[in-house]
């Protein structure tokens, strides 16, 4: 069985300490819901084993994995495996296999990868796999990521059939000319081999004399550690260019030298005035805080005793209906502690009740390209937008404020307790929601054309809803202020496919986490309980829906506490369709948001059709539509 399989596997690990509850007392799937740690199920049948970064090693019996035919992913990423690569071909539905960082070596025999017809992503790279690339990967229909870099890869790139969407041979001792299939590609994901040639190179290859030696790096590679930097061009170097660039060197000394000058001498200017220089416009000035009377006891701390600080800075053109001290003596309540900072419920003296939320991670860019940003969000004016009432800008941390919403979150309507006075959202109310959530989108899309991601955190608890379940988006259009680091750890747009693949986030980026809100608003489940600790992009709630509709379990899949379903089951399938066509793994075959958000407008919340009718083409739709494609026209019934 696959207990058995697994038990076997674990015993082979050097150190499966992080397996402990891999025992046979306990049986490792309870429907979907794991009971053994790292372990992916899906209706009590293991789909997954996702281990990465568990301190796992050794010569492990991988060849027993080969006999669990319902895996789909396996990933043992970040871990010290030594051995070899076993052949995958018993598993003919797995669909991606993570090895990457580990230490595996040897030869992979050519045909390892023959029936391997549903892998999509593989992983390799970063270990000590020698031998030349077996052909058999060339010849997998479904490869869309193949990652081999940093091996010891000899001999030449087979010509590669299908459309690989993303790859890296760097870092191997790969020779000859690059197939054609993939000379489209980045020239960076060849570098640092033995002799490769041909385009996207700019060495040419030769049919007669051996392929060129690698040129001397560019300018600028030069500064790159590159192991191919050839040891000629090193000593090429000459005392000349050293003069220079201690030359060069001793010039931005001066001028940092000068610059601190120049700011001390302004500081002294100042004097002991602590008045915030910032947008006259805005007519800032400082509002002494006396900490020691605020009752906003968590927000207080934001500030400290006796130094002034600037005003709020009021978005909408009206007179400053309260002040930072109002704040701060406002009884407040936390909302929760977000990713970013904590928020807070205030309710002000005159009875109105505003959320703050704090950000200390809002510092990639200065003060006054944050003024700009924020007077741009300030203009934005959308029904399905909560507005940014105002903000309070200060280096160590920024405030922004808007009004509370009494009715909460589209996430808290989900996922929270129902009862007679907060019945769950019937299909009419989730239609209207998302329809909502499409026009705030787009209206986001046409007033912010400069952001990759208009919105970027869209999310659940970033919908709010009015008394009529309107919904109003927020946190919206925040990417360009907020670091880096955390941007990418916790905002929404970061968890998407492209990203976990590549890196890289684009303008269907956010149409993919109208995907995933879409399915989530459908279903009922919580998206994050979908995502492993190690994101991968075959592990998120579009998955798991296609993976039930695959078993044909469709009528499963919608949140049982959807009320007001009679008759409306085309519908409800039809938006389960433009859901999954948001969450194409591949950013191209998604649709654009426009397209989304017309789809979504055409729904009706009547669908006379029948269900049982329109579940077969859903399914031919999701399977059928790869073949085809990807194309969003394939999706009409
Ligand atoms: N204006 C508002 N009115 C009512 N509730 C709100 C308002 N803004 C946020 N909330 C709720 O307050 C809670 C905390 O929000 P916060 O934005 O700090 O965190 P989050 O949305 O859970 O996560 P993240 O930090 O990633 O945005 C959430 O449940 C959110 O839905």
């Amino acid at each position: 069985t696959d207990m058995e399989n697994l038990l076997i596997f674990k015993d082979s690990l050097e150190n499966p300490a992080n397996l402990r509850n891999w025992n046979a007392s306990i049986r490792p799937c309870n429907g979907d819901q794991a009971n053994w740690m790292g372990v992916i199920c899906v209706g009590n049948k293991i789909w997954g084993l996702q281990l990465e970064n568990m301190g796992l090693g050794g010569m492990v019996n991988l060849e027993i994995l080969n006999e669990m035919p319902t895996l789909r992913i396996i990933n043992l990423m970040n871990n010290n495996f030594e051995g070899r690569i076993p052949e995958m071909k018993k598993l003919g539905e797995l669909k991606a296999l993570y090895l990457s960082n580990n230490h595996f070596t040897g030869d992979i025999p050519d045909n390892a990868f023959q029936g391997s017809r549903s892998l999509k992503n593989l992983f390799l790279a970063n270990n000590g796999l020698s031998g030349e690339i077996p052909s058999s990967l060339a010849a997998l229909p479904n490869l869309v990521v193949l990652k081999l870099e940093g091996n010891q890869f000899v001999g030449r790139i087979p010509d590669f059939k299908q459309s690989v969407k993303v790859a890296n041979f760097a870092n191997n001792e790969l020779e000859g000319p690059i197939p054609a299939s993939l000379s489209s590609m980045s020239a960076s994901i060849f570098t640092d081999n033995k002799n490769l040639c041909g385009p996207p190179l700019e060495i040419k290859c030769s049919v007669t004399s051996p392929p060129p030696p690698t040129p001397p790096p560019t300018a600028a590679t030069a500064s790159l550690p590159s192991p191919q930097v050839s040891p000629v061009y090193k000593r090429a170097t000459s005392a000349l260019e050293i003069a220079l660039i201690l030359t060069s060197i001793l010039l931005l000394l001066a001028l940092i030298a000068a610059i601190i000058f120049i700011l001390c001498k302004r500081k002294q200017k100042r004097g002991e005035s602590k008045e915030w220089d910032g947008d006259d416009s805005y007519r800032l000035s400082a509002a002494s805080v006396d900490q020691d009377k605020n009752k906003f006891s968590e927000c207080g701390s934001m500030v400290k005793r006796n130094v002034d600080y600037g005003k709020l800075v009021f978005l909408k053109g009206e007179a400053d209906r309260f002040d930072l001290q109002d704040l701060l003596k406002a009884s407040a309540e936390v909302l929760g502690s977000g990713n970013f900072g904590a928020s807070y419920k205030a309710v002000i003296m005159s009875g109105e009740a505003v959320v703050v939320k704090r950000y200390k991670q809002m510092n990639s860019v200065g003060r006054e390209d944050f003024h700009g940003h924020m007077r741009r969000l300030g203009r934005l004016n959308h029904e399905n937008l909560l507005p940014l009432e105002a903000y309070y800008y200060r280096r160590e941390e920024k405030l922004l404020v808007c009004r509370f919403m009494e009715d909460g979150s589209l996430a808290s309507h989900l996922h929270g307790n129902h009862s007679s006075d907060k019945p769950s959202l019937d299909w009419r109310t989730r239609l209207k929601i998302v329809k909502g959530i499409g026009r705030g989108l787009a209206y986001l899309y046409n007033e912010l054309p400069s952001l990759v991601v208009p919105h970027g955190h869209l999310k659940s608890s970033n919908v709010l809803l009015n008394e009529n379940f309107e919904a109003l988006l927020c946190d919206y259009a925040l990417r360009p202020v907020m670091n880096q680091e955390q941007a990418h750890m916790h905002m929404t747009a970061y968890k998407s496919p492209e990203h976990a693949i590549n890196g890289r986030i684009n303008r269907k980026t956010d149409v993919w986490c109208l995907g995933i809100l879409i399915l989530e608003i459908l279903t009922g489940k919580f998206p994050e309980n979908y995502l492993k600790p190690s994101y991968d992009s075959y592990t998120n709630l579009a998955t798991w829906v296609n993976e039930m509709v695959k078993q044909k379990r469709t009528s499963e899949l919608f949140d049982t506490e959807m009320l007001g379903t009679k008759n409306s089951k085309g519908g409800m399938i039809n938006l389960l369709k433009i859901g999954l066509s948001c969450c194409e793994d591949d950013p191209e075959t998604r649709p654009e948001l426009k397209e989304v958000v017309r789809e979504i407008e055409e729904l009706k919340d009547r669908d006379e059709r029948e269900f049982s009718s329109t579940l077969g083409e859903v399914n031919a739709a999701i399977f059928g539509r790869k073949a085809r494609g990807g194309s969003f026209s394939s999706f009409n019934l």
